[in-house]
């Protein structure tokens, strides 16, 4: 696991705007697309303003990216909410990706069709043996969620689906996500964490006891990936 601490929200998007372009261009050396899961939430929203403009915006081949996203609020995508609509405005309306390798979660459906939707999208794009995603860039809620592997909730042990759908009483809303087992399967994880409420929950599900139901994001590891947590110092402010 590599830890990299920034001073700043700023300089943290620039920092992992650094690093994505990097991978992107690394990776496209030995094969022909780039497979990235986003993540939602407001620590993003800077990151993506970066990649949308220059030099990153000039430097990313876009029209090799293959889009995806590691969970959705179960929300239209015009809905302040929707993390897909939060990525148009802030990043894929401005760039050339083409709109048929840009996998939105269907929350025009049913939640569980909608899942079983995604899930059908994954499997016809991986096979059942490589890794999966490129990168999956990940989040870290103040409670020490990520994708929307809530504390306390099932979905954090699934051990085989690669998408679950299920209704998360304490925002009284459906979630979609990706699983651990999936995730698990890239080639590379970063988290991206910036701010203060975060530094409790980021000691914990660092130097803290095993403990994912309380703290989810520690059920993240690659199997034979990397991963990278990208922090400002307010969110690392308690690590050791
Ligand atoms: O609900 C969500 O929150 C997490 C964390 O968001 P942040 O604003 O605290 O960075 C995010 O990673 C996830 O995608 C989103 O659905």
């Amino acid at each position: 696991m590599e830890l990299i601490i920034k001073k700043n929200p700023a300089d943290l998007a620039k920092a992992a705007a650094d690093f994505i372009a990097k991978r992107i261009k690394d990776v496209l050396k030995k094969q022909d697309r780039f497979t990235i899961a986003l993540s939602g939430g407001s620590t993003p929203k800077a990151l993506h303003e970066l990649l949308a403009k220059p030099p990153y915006v000039d430097q990313i081949p876009w029209l090799q990216l293959h889009v995806f996203w590691g969970d959705e609020r179960y929300v239209p995508i015009d809905d302040e909410q929707s993390n897909a609509g939060m990525a148009y405005d802030t990043l894929l309306g401005h760039v050339y990706t083409p709109e048929d390798q840009i996998h939105v979660w269907r929350t025009d459906l049913e939640p569980d069709v909608a899942a079983a939707d995604y899930d059908r999208v994954l499997h016809d794009y991986f096979d059942d043996t490589n890794p999966t995603f490129d990168l999956v860039l990940l989040g870290m809620g103040d409670d020490g969620h990520t994708l929307s592997l809530f504390p306390g909730t099932e979905v954090v042990h699934e051990k085989t689906a690669w998408t679950k759908a299920y209704f998360l009483t304490q925002q009284n809303m459906y979630r979609l996500t990706l699983t651990a087992p999936l995730v698990n399967r890239s080639s590379c994880v970063a988290f991206l964490v910036a701010g203060p409420k975060k530094a409790e929950p980021l000691k914990e599900v660092l130097e803290g006891d095993y403990n994912p139901d309380k703290y989810p994001s520690q059920i993240i590891k690659p199997v034979d990936g990397d991963l990278v947590w990208l922090v400002d110092e307010k969110a690392a402010a308690s690590l050791n």
